[in-house]
């Protein structure tokens, strides 16, 4: 038989251990609970009886309270941001259910910890049986939960520097300096810096592993237009939220770039087109400057395409078409908004909008300075997101012969 000597917890860089390792020492505690409830009413508040109660408390007022920390601002947000498909709708199913417990828990547990107190001093032999097998009731199936539930998501889904994330937010959390000896760290993670903190999660600390896909030079046909339309429809198929949405960069006349989103209205060997107004920033920039960059980022999918090239507006037969394509309502809108430029306030745009609407009735004209513009790609990069950063990377050269060269770039 394998005996501890000591209860030794694991270390910090398992983390999902060192939970477990908690749950074992918050069932000891529960344990005390039970037995101090039967030794009481024959010892009293005698001294073994007092000691019990104190390391109830010591446990329940400190280290649970930074164990429930460790799931609520770590282990849960981490995982939500890494779960997909069926785990994304367990966690959905689970997480409420756990944050109340937490709850509810630090409730009965204010309940107990004032009883407690007073047989810890010794002034008192009274502890709320009921109370108490709520208490460990709760405790027990809530533990059963995450130990069948959480931990081995976790253990599956995270990456090795989640794991390190994870296990390095806990140690900070209990004044644990991380083990790296002072000499190698970086001279400038020596000075204290304050963290940005959003939601109750440190920016620096978001961080997505990629491991959906790979993409390599056989998976990618020889167009990359055609390879753009195959990505196109699996972002579609994937439901990829907006996947006609792009950003479009622009450079004013001294080279200091501007980017916005619009959306692709099509796609084709002469290259890609979206609307707008020709006499907004974008519009001035890329008159003085044809060139820019799109940029799509298929989030869902871990990709992201970005092409470069040289921008001409898109035939008036062109524009004319997709203008008039639109609801009436977008034709208003488009003619009654100088777009880019000021204005006073939102009732002065109304105004505008009225009076157009009013001016064109049900069959507005597409204005001289709205239409089509379509970049003509010189470079198409297709980036594939993979584990730890060392990711996929194929771009496609045009060349002077208007033939493709492809090569695969680091990460
Ligand atoms: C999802 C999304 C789609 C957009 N699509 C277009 C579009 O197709 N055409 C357009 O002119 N502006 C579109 N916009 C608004 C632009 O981002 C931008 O605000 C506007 O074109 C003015 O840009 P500019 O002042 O740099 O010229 C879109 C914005 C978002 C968030
Ligand atoms: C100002 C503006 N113009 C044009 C568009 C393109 O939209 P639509 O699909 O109506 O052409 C958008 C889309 N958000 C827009 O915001």
């Amino acid at each position: 038989m394998n005996h501890h000597l000591f209860d030794t917890a694991p270390d910090f860089n398992q983390p999902i251990a060192v939970l477990k390792h908690c749950h074992d020492r918050i069932r000891k505690q529960l344990e005390t609970l039970q037995k101090l409830l039967g030794h009481l009413p024959v010892h009293g508040a005698d001294s073994d009886a007092r000691k019990a109660a104190q390391a109830v408390q010591k446990y329940f007022n400190h280290a649970a309270a930074l164990h429930h920390e460790d799931e609520e601002e770590n282990l849960m947000p981490m995982l939500q941001a890494t779960a997909r498909d069926a785990d994304a709708v367990q966690l959905e199913q689970i997480i409420p259910g756990i944050l109340a417990d937490h709850q509810q828990m630090e409730r009965e547990w204010q309940q107990l910890n004032t009883q407690l107190e007073q047989i810890a001093q010794g002034h008192s032999a009274e502890l709320d049986s009921a109370a108490v097998q709520r208490f460990i009731d709760r405790y027990t199936s809530h533990m059963a939960v995450e130990e069948t539930n959480i931990a081995p998501m976790a253990k599956r889904l995270f990456s090795h520097e989640q794991m390190e994330q994870l296990g390095s937010a806990m140690q900070a959390r209990r004044g644990i300096k991380p083990s790296l000896p002072q000499s190698q760290v970086p001279e400038q993670h020596q000075v204290p810096v304050s963290n940005t903190v959003a939601n109750g999660v440190v920016l620096a600390d978001i961080r997505l592993d990629y491991g959906r896909a790979s993409l390599t030079e056989d998976d990618v046909l020889a167009d990359p237009i055609a390879q753009f339309g195959k990505w196109f429809e699996e972002a579609m198929h994937a439901k990829v939220n907006e996947p006609n949405a792009m950003s479009l960069a622009t450079v004013d006349t001294e080279g200091r770039p501007s980017s916005r989103i619009v959306l692709i209205k099509q796609y084709d060997q002469r290259g890609f087109t979206w609307y707008t107004n020709y006499d907004s920033q974008k519009g001035q920039q890329l008159r003085a400057t044809p060139h820019a960059a799109l940029l799509f980022f298929w989030s869902e999918l871990e990709r992201q395409v970005r092409i470069e090239g040289t921008v001409t507006k898109t035939s008036r037969e062109e524009s004319d078409k997709y203008f008039y394509s639109r609801p009436v309502k977008s034709q208003i809108g488009a003619i009654a908004s100088k777009q880019s430029e000021p204005i006073a306030n939102r009732a002065q745009m109304e105004a505008n909008y009225d009076a157009v609407a009013e001016a064109s009735g049900d069959q507005p004209v597409r204005p001289e300075h709205w239409g089509g513009y379509r970049l003509d790609p010189v470079r198409i990069e297709f980036w594939q997101g993979r584990r730890s950063r060392f990711h996929d990377r194929i771009v496609y050269c045009k060349q002077a012969d208007g033939s493709w060269t492809r090569e695969r770039l680091q990460p």
